[in-house]
């Protein structure tokens, strides 16, 4: 069932140590077909250089496994309710990706300080709150809430990103390519933002005027955030 869902996760999740973004299993792509009511995920610490198309996870829109002799990524529910919430979204990555990684174990939010930023992401890429508490009780359930709600007065599809504090980030797109695609931006932009503040700590984000130039001259009329 779903082959070619599970060929394009495969794909996807390969592309994850191509471009340097996970080491050893530290990391997960999934993607949805919304027709069918399923998602397909990469399976729970295997290792990529032993991954194939045929390991991938099958799973309900409920959260329950339909396919798959492996279990699902430990991130699976952070991924579903992200599916739910984020109703254009087709595909979801999670990393440890180092520099991303370190403004999440910083606890703050990426300053759009250039044109690369403003080209993929509108503004400031957020940092959710660390959970508390009983709210660990379900993990990764909690995670994607947090994010949703992170988002509640943010527009998920101009900021396709987010970093979870002490933990990493999640990315997503209109597919797992796309979705890929940005967790390489946000690492570049995560690197370069960090230098930025080495080389001049009382940097500011660039002015509006260019931020909105190019993200509008990328993502067309509608896309300032707030306007469409
Ligand atoms: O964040 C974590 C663990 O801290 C996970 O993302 C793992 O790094 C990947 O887990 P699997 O996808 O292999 O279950």
């Amino acid at each position: 069932m779903l082959e070619e869902l599970k060929q394009i996760v495969y794909e996807a999740n390969m592309d994850l140590p191509k471009y340097g973004l996970v080491t050893f299993t530290w990391g997960n792509v999934s993607a949805i077909d919304r027709e069918k009511g399923y998602f397909v995920i990469k399976p729970s610490g295997v290792d990529y250089d032993k991954l194939k198309p045929e390991d991938m996870v099958v799973m309900d829109l409920e959260g329950n496994k339909v396919e798959g002799k492996y279990n699902p990524s430990s991130d699976t529910a952070t991924h579903l309710e992200l599916y739910k919430a984020f109703p254009n979204i087709g595909g979801v990555v999670h990393t440890h990706s180092p520099w991303a990684t370190s403004w999440a174990q910083a606890g703050r939010g990426i300053p759009c300080y250039g044109t690369t930023h403003a080209d993929y992401m509108y503004g400031e890429i957020p940092c959710a709150r660390c959970l508390e508490g009983k709210e660990f009780d379900e993990y990764e359930k909690n995670t994607g809430l947090l994010i949703v709600e992170t988002f509640k007065e943010k527009d998920y599809e101009a900021v396709p990103a987010v970093l979870c504090k002490n933990h990493g980030p999640f990315t997503w797109g209109k597919n797992a390519h796309e979705a890929v695609h940005n967790a390489v931006v946000l690492e570049e932009v995560a690197k370069m933002a960090a230098r930025c503040e080495m080389i001049n700590p009382e940097v500011k984000p660039a002015p509006q005027d260019l931020q909105d130039k190019h993200y509008y001259r990328k993502h067309g009329a509608n896309a300032y955030y707030g306007q469409n």
